[in-house]
């Protein structure tokens, strides 16, 4: 399959990079500027119908995330549209698990939308990407090169797949920028999502009364958004339309779990995240009491600050004794906090104060968004605020279905 796979075809995509057109920027204005939790606009020109049905697809280094927009009235559309419906509505609702890995997040389903003057839901659906061949047979089997409409793509995958999806499957990719799509999903999700989307921990730096509490997104401008997936991107974000990658790293959520699969054997990322939660990453790390035997005064830095990740695993003896659940937990906090450490100079450099953390690396994760939020909140002295968004890994593939309507319906 490597081989019918091509890396090109990327030269047909400009990045907008904050340069996006007016015209575009002011259309998106006066369409998301119109509803706000559920009021009953519809998310762009409710007379221009594009046909169904309505994927779009994120394929990134390690996850693919598919959302769906289920129209709620099927009876409304011509014969061939009704069969194409049906078939996706018994084949994806009829579950929450396809095959072994496969996955429906009904937890995060979004009702009462109106895309295109239709009203719906939206699904949200995530598999490996390494199972992507899988799901080229199916949609070959299936037959997806009778959708009309194609399918949105972004990440790194709608480039990568391209190719062998039109000649496997003579399905056309429609292919958007995957961190224009990020930002656009970002700010459709959190306006529409009829419950909260944004949260913070509320006294992040006290264990006992630290708790999750609804944020207010409405005015956020500026802020940053550190997007944690295979690895890390970090964009300043000064408009609906205006945002700039100003950083990023290669040490992120793939780096974590191809850590602790090395160090622990475990298989998958639920597996280290419940060995991280029994862990103790004190047995693992040097802390700066380790080293001063208490704080570090002159430079305000705590006794139980760490002095050096994986510092103690220099010493046999205390080799011999680390315990799978330690390594797990060292290596979960070590991640974060320097993911926290790069995103906290980023908000300096930009005069930045509220942080924004996505990504699929935050799913079934406290013990990161909780550290995250600590670091923000203590390395600053209060004036960092970690925010965090419930649908969490969907916004670049949310996005890209947005940017196909956007472009196709021009309000
Ligand atoms: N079920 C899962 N399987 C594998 N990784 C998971 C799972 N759930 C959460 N993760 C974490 O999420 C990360 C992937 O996040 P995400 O889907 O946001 O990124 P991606 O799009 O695959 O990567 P990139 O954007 O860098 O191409 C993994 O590296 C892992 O740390
Ligand atoms: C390469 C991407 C953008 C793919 O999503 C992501 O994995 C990433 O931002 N990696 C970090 C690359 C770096 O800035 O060092």
């Amino acid at each position: 399959m490597d081989q019918t796979i091509s890396n090109g075809h990327s030269s047909d995509q400009s990045s907008s990079n904050g340069h996006e057109e007016n015209s575009q920027s002011e259309r998106e204005e006066s369409i998301l500027g119109k509803r706000r939790n559920g009021s009953p606009d519809s998310f762009c020109d409710p007379h221009v119908r594009p046909s169904m049905p309505l994927f779009g697809m994120d394929i990134g280094g390690t996850l693919t995330k598919l959302v769906y927009f289920e129209p709620d009235n099927i009876d409304d559309f011509d014969q061939a549209e009704q069969q194409t419906l049906r078939t996706i509505h018994r084949y994806l609702m009829g579950s929450t698990a396809y095959g072994t890995t496969g996955i429906r997040d009904v937890h995060l389903e979004m009702t009462n939308q109106n895309i295109c003057g239709r009203e719906g839901k939206i699904h949200f659906i995530r598999f490996p990407t390494s199972q992507m061949p899988a799901f080229i047979d199916l949609a070959k089997y299936r037959k997806f090169s009778g959708l009309a409409s194609g399918i949105c793509a972004t990440g790194g995958g709608a480039y990568m797949f391209e190719e062998v999806f039109e000649s496997e499957v003579h399905l056309q990719l429609h292919k958007y920028d995957e961190l224009d799509s990020l930002v656009k999903g970002i700010h459709y999700i959190d306006r529409y999502n009829l419950n909260s989307e944004c949260y913070y921990f509320c006294n992040p730096l006290d264990p006992n009364s630290c708790e999750k509490m609804p944020f207010d997104f409405q005015d956020p401008y500026p802020y940053l958004v550190v997007n944690i997936g295979s690895g890390v991107s970090i964009l300043s974000v000064r408009s609906k339309s205006q945002y700039s990658r100003v950083s990023g790293t290669s040490l992120g959520g793939g780096t974590f779990l191809g850590l602790c699969c090395l160090l622990t054997g475990c298989e998958t990322f639920e597996e280290a995240i419940e060995l991280a939660s029994k862990g103790d990453s004190e047995n693992i790390d040097k802390l700066v009491k380790d080293i001063y035997g208490g704080d570090y005064n002159k430079f305000g830095l705590k006794g139980d600050a760490v002095a050096s990740s994986f510092g103690q695993m220099m010493s046999k003896e205390k080799r011999k004794s680390a315990r799978k659940e330690d390594l797990a937990r060292a290596t979960l906090v070590t991640l974060t906090n320097n993911i926290g450490s790069i995103a906290r100079m980023c908000a300096k450099t930009e005069k930045i104060e509220r942080v924004v953390f996505v990504g699929n690396f935050l799913r079934v994760n406290t013990i990161s968004m909780k550290l995250l939020a600590f670091a923000m909140e203590y390395w600053s002295n209060g004036s960092l605020k970690a925010l965090f968004l419930e649908h969490e890994g969907y916004f670049g593939a949310m996005g890209c279905l947005l940017e196909y309507l956007h472009l196709n319906n021009p309000a």
